[in-house]
């Protein structure tokens, strides 16, 4: 009997297939407060979840007592609580690295959207306000030759610095808990504080996993430290900055602008107040959605589940083999 897969998030025609050549397809392509009856009872004999950005902890892990795999359509895993799932021998990937080079292109495209103003810019042409020659006040500040700071220099902020460095002339900066000494050499970044890459960067370009560790990471005090003319932006999670910090400190003119992928609240509410700021670039976290990219990372993610199903062990694999079960 082929074992009974939930996937919980639409798919491609191509992926669905492939699934369901190995499992038995529980279908939810929207889940809302409609599905969550049916989601749960069919929770009771599923073996495989695939989607993204359900979270798995141990209430529903209670409620899924044959699960065997949890298979994440994303690199970021903080919607999966891996020391429940350890504990319970229910195994969890991810999908690292397929999507690199297409989130670092986002997070170069919201810099320069910032830093340009391209899309206030766009606005203006648009409502048919551009009626006359262009003043300083409609400039924005040049990128290239500047100094960018990465915070989580991993795999993704490795690709930024790599456009960063040969495609802008940029003077690197990052902040890791541990030296990156290949990118150290390859694009010549300097590992430094947190501290002192909030006060030396012109850009700042967030990229950690939310972790506890992580959690308002940015908050007043790296604010306060920031240049006035700073430039800040997030790729990461919106949880990994204190959004109301972040507010106040475009209020006041503590930093530039800033330039945004993620939120705490998603998708935010149309009040929230980044949204009515002319010198904010906001995205509807759209880092690797590209079709070449999300299907090549729910592709990753199928084969993840399968393998993970067959008794083999995933390619990205989160959590620890689990011991034989029955
Ligand atoms: N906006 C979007 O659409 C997307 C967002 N993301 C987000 O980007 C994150 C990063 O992805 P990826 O680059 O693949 O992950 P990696 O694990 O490769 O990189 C994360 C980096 O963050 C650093 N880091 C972790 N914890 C801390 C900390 N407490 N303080 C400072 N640095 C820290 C790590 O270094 P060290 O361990 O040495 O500290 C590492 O270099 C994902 O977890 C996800 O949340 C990813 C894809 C798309
Ligand atoms: O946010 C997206 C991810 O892959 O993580």
């Amino acid at each position: 009997m082929k074992p009974k897969v939930i996937i919980y998030k639409k798919v491609e025609p191509v992926i669905l297939e492939y699934v369901r050549d190995a499992c038995e397809v529980v279908y939810f392509e929207n889940m809302d407060d409609n599905t969550s009856a049916s989601f749960y009872e069919e929770l009771k004999t599923a073996e495989g979840l695939f989607g993204a950005g359900l979270k798995v902890d141990e209430e529903l892990l209670e409620r899924a007592p044959q699960l065997k795999i949890v298979s994440n359509i994303s690199v970021g895993y903080d919607n999966l609580d891996l020391a429940a799932l350890n504990s319970r021998g229910v195994m969890a990937t991810n999908t690292p690295d397929v999507l690199n080079e297409t989130v670092a292109d986002t997070m170069i495209g919201l810099m320069l959207a910032v830093a340009r103003r391209i899309p206030e810019l766009d606005h203006y042409v648009k409502a048919g306000e551009w009626t006359a020659n262009l003043t300083p006040t409609h400039f924005g500040v040049d990128m290239h030759h500047k100094t960018l700071g990465i915070i989580g220099m991993g795999r993704i902020g490795a690709a930024i610095a790599k456009r960063a460095h040969f495609g802008f002339g940029m003077n690197i900066l990052y902040h890791n808990r541990s030296r990156n000494e290949e990118v150290e050499r390859t694009y010549q970044a300097t590992y430094c504080s947190l501290e002192k890459l909030c006060q030396d960067a012109d850009f700042i370009c967030l990229m950690v996993p939310l972790t506890p560790e992580t959690q308002n990471l940015i908050g007043e005090k790296e604010f306060a430290l920031m240049k006035k003319t700073a430039i800040f932006v997030n790729g990461s999670r919106g949880a990994t900055v204190d959004e109301e910090a972040l507010v106040e400190a475009l209020q006041e003119g503590k930093i530039l602008a800033a330039g945004t992928d993620v939120f705490v609240q998603e998708p935010v509410s149309p009040d929230h107040p980044l949204l009515s700021m002319p010198n904010v670039v906001t995205l509807p976290h759209i880092g690797s959605a590209t079709a070449e990219t999300r299907l090549a990372m729910a592709r990753f993610a199928a084969e993840n589940l399968v393998m993970g199903l067959e008794g083999k062990q995933p390619p990205a694999l989160l959590t620890a083999i689990p011991s034989k079960r029955s």
